[in-house]
């Protein structure tokens, strides 16, 4: 298996730069990306599997949606220990999901308990079933589907969901009043520095992620949440510019 590897991706100065894409380049330095990106990014990680072990109903399914190299899907299986847990994680990249199989396969060799039930698919979330879920994990995926997407796959989500079942959306968020996005998002800038990426490894992944990376506001996802017929949702963590909701369906 080829090491994790640091991220130097945008460090050389490109002639063009082209829209970001999960590809095999971004997977191999996939794990120091974004730790150095996105703030927060272990602690919402964490509590992601603290929050499945409160929401996960025996004999029902817990989905990870854009699982990239499994991160959420671990944590999971660190906190929820029953061995009739059915873990279903999806990705779209092809590089993605061969290289979580090898994660999973060497955790699975390291770890002295049972061989945990992980289905996992090369996928579209937005075409692929959800059924019979008690909850569900989006963590830094829904910010890159096209926006109409959006509210068709919540509603999804909710018809595939039990009663109580939750959602765990964590997201770059952006905010309303254009002096709390510039302080905020500035900050972001400086938590990047701070994590070593130069002024042109920044431009130019900005450039990369214009368009294609579409961040909204907690208004926006707290209507979308409603209009899609969850019964509650609450923002459970926030550091900067980044943050994860908490949606629930009535029991
Ligand atoms: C920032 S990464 C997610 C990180 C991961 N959840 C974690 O917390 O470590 C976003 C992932 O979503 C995947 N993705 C984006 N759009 C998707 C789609 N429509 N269907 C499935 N996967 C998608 C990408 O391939 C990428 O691996
Ligand atoms: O917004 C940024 O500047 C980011 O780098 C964010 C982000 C993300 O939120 O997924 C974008 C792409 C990489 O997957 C890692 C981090």
């Amino acid at each position: 298996m080829k090491e994790n590897q640091k991220d130097a991706i945008f460090a050389n100065p490109l002639d063009k730069v082209a829209t970001f894409s999960f590809d095999d380049q971004v997977v191999q330095v996939f794990p120091d990306m974004i730790k150095r990106s996105v703030p927060g990014y272990s602690n919402m990680i964490g509590m992601t599997g603290v929050i499945a072990s409160r929401y996960w109903q025996p004999g029902t399914r817990i989905y990870d949606l854009g699982c990239s190299l499994g991160a959420s899907t671990l944590s999971v299986c660190h906190q929820i220990e029953d061995a009739s847990l059915e873990i279903i994680a999806l990705d779209n990249s092809p590089a993605m999901i061969e290289r979580c199989q090898q994660v999973l396969d060497q955790e699975a060799r390291m770890s002295s308990g049972e061989r945990r039930h992980i289905q996992l698919e090369c996928a579209d979330i937005c075409e692929y079933p959800i059924e019979n879920a008690s909850v569900v994990i989006l963590n830094f995926t829904f910010q890159f589907l096209p926006v109409e997407n959006r509210l068709p796959l919540l509603k999804k989500i909710l018809s595939g969901l039990a009663p109580g079942g939750v959602l765990v959306l964590s997201e770059k968020v952006r905010f309303e009043q254009a002096e709390q996005q510039d302080t905020l998002f500035d900050l972001h800038l400086d938590f990047k520095r701070a994590n070593g990426y130069s002024e042109l490894e920044i431009s130019q992944k900005r450039a990369a992620l214009e368009n294609f990376l579409q961040a909204e506001s907690f208004t926006t996802h707290q209507q979308r949440f409603d209009a899609a017929g969850f019964a509650q949702s609450s923002v459970w963590f926030q550091y900067l510019n980044f943050a994860s909701m908490l949606a629930i369906k009535a029991r």
